[in-house]
């Protein structure tokens, strides 16, 4: 489902807001209305109550003619609250007395009016009531029956007209209205605060476990967001959330650093020999490069040396390949002790290792090298009661700028042990072959056991 452009906040606040907006208007218009009914019905009534009065009191200035009487009572009329003007005409319509600006009423008017108000002009309210009389035969009345004869008799002899000012109701309207305005304004601002507190509320907290997602699918890992909600669930929510960051950051920690170790270990392992903790035939391959470049860049010259152990074989057949591990990493240290610290030893086959004498001339290369041959022959390795002793075959190339392949130097000094070996083993021969004589000691001497070379 596509999501809503309005956000969480807005929508909360239209739930919020939109009923109690409808409910206030509805409310106002209904306020209103009654309102306004009952303010034109108290001055209509108002109205009527006077003619109702006026009517009775005006019988005997109409019948007797005295106006002065009827001046009187509609001062009294006049009294009242609201009353503009007021009048009395006798039954044929003329105008007998009236107080203020009254409108003089038509005849016909006045014969169809019965008490009620009608609005005559704006602003003003007329009300219009007849004056009746019992007539004077009260005698007959009282034979024929007081009750139906004397009813029957009433007959109209004018009316009463009193107009009354509808501008004072109208204000009261008016007040109705801007007061009911503000009761709903005020109601709407206090109920869009409590709406927006409540809007907040709930959408802060949930706007910080969006971001905090968010952080996360991004990747990055320590993340923990503000706990800022009042409802339960909602902080229970922004804990959870913070146990789950704090819980995966750990996990993801824990993993990188074990996936630190194990690419370490890998790289460890891809550059160095796991029996003699030397470095590997790549390594050997990447330095004898370095070296070979500085050679011919920077005159910085060298020599590289072949050793392979005599007759090295005998120890494993003799005592097993255990024996012969612990031989090969024995002679390693060995070696290790003997060269300086920027030399490079390597172990590159069987019982085959490769040392990289840097800064170095032939003629010094060839004394640590047949101090070496010799360190190694003079080493008696025992096991089980069995004494060994292996010499060593080196052969030597120079890397004196001459050759710009790795590879020449290596097939030279490959071919030097060669004829080390070809020589009777233990010797160092350097290519081009100008090395020395072969020791004359054995290549395997062993002492304690059967064992010989
Ligand atoms: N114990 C042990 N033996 C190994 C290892 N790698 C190779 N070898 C053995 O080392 C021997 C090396 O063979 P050679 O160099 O021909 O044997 P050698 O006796 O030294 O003969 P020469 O070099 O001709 O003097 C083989 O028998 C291999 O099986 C190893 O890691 N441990």
């Amino acid at each position: 489902m596509k999501p809503s452009r309005l956000s969480l906040h807005d929508r909360l606040l239209l739930v919020a807001l939109l009923p109690a907006a409808l409910l206030a208007t509805l409310v106002t218009a209904l306020v209103l209305y009654r309102g306004a009914q009952t303010v034109d019905r108290a001055v209509h009534d108002h109205g009527t109550a006077i003619v109702s009065f006026l009517a009775p009191a005006a019988e005997y200035g109409v019948i007797s003619g005295n106006r002065a009487t009827l001046q009187s009572l509609l001062q009294a009329a006049m009294a009242q609250r609201e009353v503009i003007a007021a009048g009395v005409y006798n039954d044929q319509g003329e105008l007998l007395a009236s107080k203020g600006r009254i409108g003089v009423l038509d005849p016909e008017v006045l014969r169809a009016a019965d008490g009620t108000a009608t609005h005559t002009a704006p602003d003003i309210l007329t009300v219009i009531a007849p004056i009746e009389s019992a007539g004077i035969n009260i005698d007959d009345e009282y034979l024929d029956g007081w009750q139906t004869r004397g009813v029957a008799r009433m007959r109209t002899i004018g009316w009463v007209h009193v107009e009354l000012d509808t501008r004072p109701s109208s204000r009261e309207k008016s007040l109705i209205v801007w007061t009911s305005f503000a009761i709903v304004a005020l109601g709407l601002l206090l109920t869009a605060v409590i709406a927006v507190r409540l809007a907040r509320s709930v959408s802060r907290p949930v706007a910080g476990l969006v971001r905090g997602v968010k952080q996360m699918a991004a990747g990055a890992l320590d993340v923990e967001i503000s706990e800022q909600a009042t409802s339960q669930e909602l902080s229970a929510l922004e804990r959870g959330f913070n146990t789950m960051a704090r819980a995966i950051s750990e996990n993801h920690r824990t993993l990188q650093s074990r996936i630190d170790d194990a690419t370490a270990l890998l790289a460890y392992q891809a550059q160095h020999d796991p029996l003699t903790g030397l470095q590997n035939r790549r390594v050997f391959e990447q330095k004898l490069e370095e070296c070979v470049i500085a050679s011919r860049r920077a005159g910085d010259h060298g020599a590289l040396c072949f050793i392979d152990l005599d007759r090295f074989k005998i120890v494993n057949d003799t005592c097993g390949h255990a024996a012969g591990d612990d031989l090969l990493m024995r002679i390693a240290l060995l070696i290790q002790q003997r060269v300086r610290e920027q030399d490079i030893i390597c172990r590159i086959g069987g019982d085959e290792f490769a040392l990289i004498l840097r800064g170095c001339s032939p003629e010094d290369a060839l004394n640590i090298a047949n101090e070496l041959r010799e360190s190694i022959s003079s080493f008696r390795f025992d096991w089980q009661g069995h004494t060994f002793s292996v010499g060593a075959s080196i052969g030597m190339a120079c890397i004196d700028g001459t050759h710009t392949d790795p590879s020449d130097i290596l097939i030279a000094a490959d071919a030097a042990c060669y004829d080390a070996k070809r020589n009777g083993r233990n010797c160092v021969i350097q290519y081009p072959a100008q090395g020395c004589a072969p020791d004359a000691a054995p290549d395997v001497a062993t002492s304690g056991g059967e064992n010989t070379a």
